[in-house]
């Protein structure tokens, strides 16, 4: 379910009049995603050979003030040739509009599809174009506040409770409050920084083949650490689904390609093995709070963080292995 509002015929065709895209041809709703409604547009184009475009509607988690940071974050990574949407402005150059009280964007129609089970060679491309990403943010004069970080994880597993979080796996609360020790003790400092993804799951990349053809869902960007975004993406990728074995082809594809456009320091490789088990505690922290304000029944499918958990612990075991200078 990913159209949350119904927009009807005249309402689109009065919105789309307010850029210079054409008439509207067609608009239906994409069912992929959670948190936004998504329609693909058509329309005559504005030279009547036709275009495509994506028509977004921010329903809930995105706050309005953060829509310049990440529209405007997008038309940087697009103007530098990263895979990445730009925005179309409209008429009097509004990267978005309001109908109603609700913030909408038109941005560019990328082809590609998320693949499910990558294979090397596409992580090896997903590795570079993450990297290739994090060079171009070097000159973006914008910052966000990480609100997704050690702080919040902190704060949403003692909200939850150890109560609850048994109910969901009875070994999910010691878990989860024994790895904040560690990551509060353990979090490294002092390494390069800059506006990074913070969600680049294989759901947030479109490819046509092995190549990455879309990097999209910038809403969780924030300025952090670099060599993060390299764990989280790790994180999300080198497992099969439920987080019961790791691919070690997968990991390894993926930091050679990071490392064939940007060269990880010794810092930032030391400081993998802490950032990749922070990767995990993120996505075990928001499923978890997630699991919890779902009632049951709901249409959306509910994430089990307990998958995280056991990459997590992959990961504690595998120690430095996995991120020394010759992978
Ligand atoms: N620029 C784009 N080009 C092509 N398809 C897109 C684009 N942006 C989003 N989509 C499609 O819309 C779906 C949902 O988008 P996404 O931004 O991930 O939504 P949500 O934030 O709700 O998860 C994606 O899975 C993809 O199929
Ligand atoms: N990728 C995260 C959750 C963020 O959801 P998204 O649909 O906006 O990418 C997870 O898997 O927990």
């Amino acid at each position: 379910m990913a159209v949350y509002t119904h927009l009807g015929a005249e309402e689109l065709a009065e919105l789309i009049a307010t850029y210079d895209v054409g008439e509207l041809v067609s608009a239906k709703g994409i069912a992929e995603g959670v948190s936004n409604s998504n329609w693909i547009i058509e329309t005559s184009g504005s030279d009547g050979t036709g275009a495509r475009f994506i028509l977004t509607m921010y329903e809930r988690r995105i706050e309005l003030s953060d829509l310049p940071f990440f529209l405007s974050l997008l038309d940087h990574l697009a103007a530098r040739d990263c895979p990445v949407p730009g925005t179309i402005h409209d008429r009097e150059g509004a990267a978005f509009r309001m109908i109603g009280d609700k913030a909408v964007a038109l941005i560019e129609y990328l082809p590609g599809v998320s693949v499910d089970h990558p294979t090397a060679n596409q992580a090896h491309s997903v590795g570079k174009a993450l990297a290739q990403m994090h060079l171009a943010v070097d000159d973006f004069e914008h910052q966000r506040h990480q609100t997704m970080g050690l702080a919040e994880w902190d704060h949403t597993i003692n909200r939850c409770g150890a109560e609850a979080l048994d109910r969901i796996d009875p070994a999910l609360a010691d878990f989860a409050f024994d790895e904040l020790g560690v990551l509060a003790g353990d979090w490294p400092g002092g390494l390069p920084h800059g506006v990074v993804h913070c969600d680049l799951f294989p759901d947030n990349v479109l490819m046509l083949g092995d190549e990455v053809s879309g990097l999209i869902d910038f809403y969780f960007a924030a300025t952090d650490f670099i060599a993060y975004d390299l764990a989280v993406t790790h994180a999300a990728w080198s497992f099969e689904r439920g987080g019961h074995s790791y691919r070690p082809e997968i990991g390894a594809a993926l930091l050679r390609g990071y490392q064939s456009v940007r060269e990880l320091s010794a810092a930032e490789l030391a400081a993998m093995p802490v950032f990749v088990r922070g990767a995990c505690m993120r996505f075990i922290s928001s499923r978890a709070a997630d699991w919890l304000d779902t009632p049951d029944g709901a249409l959306v499918a509910r994430k089990d963080p307990m998958d995280f958990v056991r990459r997590s612990q992959f990961y504690a075991s595998s120690g430095s292995a996995l991120f020394t200078p010759h992978v």
